[in-house]
């Protein structure tokens, strides 16, 4: 069966038996359905778990360019540890008091069952897959945490050089909701002491290390030596991952407003069961590009989209 789909439809498709080249790239399906391999004729490549729609790696050549732990769950019990997992309709702890109190951290996006939707039209020297979640779709224990209509289109598109995410959101239903969204990207980099973030001076940062106090960041370079988990907002749209002068990564963000930079370091990773090698905290830094400082709202027939493309400077 050919994944060649024109627009993308409520239903996914036979994923047992896809698969679908182009001269200049592939589609694969792997024998269980649970990941789609997106491979391109230059060398790069990209996986995706259908749970979560979660893109576990992302590779030119053969160099891995996303961290995962290698003792993540892959098989849908939990939330992926590492890659792009999706964060929405909340970003964190949901405060209480608020349509989403019920939810777990982060949402629901990670830890559901994708459709795959299709292939998209690709333009030459990429290829282009969408996943779709909608609350039609969603379990009913979910479903009751949060009641509301909504349609996710989660699209990865693989470049010779970058890796594209991007998310339409739908309210097809006739009450407004509020929502968080956010790619939670873990960038695999060769040493957290070697690097730097530029793009993020002078901005405000809530420091969630420091109960959620407010700072302003006065650092061109912002080097990572402790435990570091800020929330920058209103950040403009490129942030660049730098070791010494030579550029590493731009991931670059399309109506979003936030940037988040994490990582654990060696305390934290002590408290999270699923992170290894406990080491792993020096090969990662988390760039995650999204709207969560504050609540987007999505008025009924609505639609609202937004998107990061994460290059890579080999
Ligand atoms: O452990 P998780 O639920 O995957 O969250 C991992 C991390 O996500 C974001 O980066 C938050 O800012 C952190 O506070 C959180 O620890």
């Amino acid at each position: 069966m050919a994944l060649h789909k024109k627009k993308p439809a409520a239903l996914g498709i036979d994923l047992a038996t896809t698969q679908e080249s182009s001269s200049h790239g592939s589609i694969q399906v792997s024998d269980d359905s649970q990941f789609v391999t997106l491979s391109l004729a230059s060398g790069a490549s990209a996986k995706v778990l259908l749970y979560g729609a979660t893109v576990v790696s992302w590779k030119i050549q053969d160099r891995e360019l996303l961290w995962l732990s290698s003792a993540s769950a892959l098989d849908g019990s939990k939330a992926v540890r590492g890659g792009i997992p999706l964060v929405f309709p909340v970003f964190g702890p949901p405060p209480a008091g608020t349509a989403v109190e019920k939810l777990a951290q982060h949402g629901f996006a990670r830890t559901s069952k994708w459709n795959l939707l299709g292939r998209a039209e690709d333009e030459e020297g990429s290829v282009r897959v969408e996943f779709g979640l909608s609350s039609d779709s969603l379990d009913e224990e979910t479903k009751a945490k949060w009641p509301y209509a909504f349609g996710l289109i989660y699209s990865v598109t693989l470049r010779e050089n970058t890796l594209e995410t991007k998310i339409l959101v739908q309210n097809p239903g006739s009450e407004a909701f509020d929502f968080n969204v956010l790619f939670h990207t873990y960038l695999r980099i060769p040493d957290v002491s070697t690097i730097g973030v530029q793009g993020l001076n002078s901005l405000t940062y809530r420091d969630k290390t420091l109960g959620g106090s407010e700072h302003q960041e006065s650092s061109e370079v912002i080097k990572i030596t402790s435990q570091t988990d800020r929330v920058y907002k209103s950040a403009p749209d490129a942030i660049t991952v730098s070791e010494s002068d030579k550029p590493l990564y731009t991931v670059t963000k399309t109506g979003l407003n936030d940037v988040v930079l994490w990582n654990p370091y060696s305390d934290g990773v002590e408290k999270i069961g699923d992170w290894e090698p406990k080491e792993g905290y020096k090969n990662m830094v988390c760039v995650e590009a999204g709207s969560v400082a504050s609540w987007q709202t999505l008025e009924p027939e609505a639609t609202w989209e937004g998107g990061v493309v994460h290059k890579a400077h080999l």
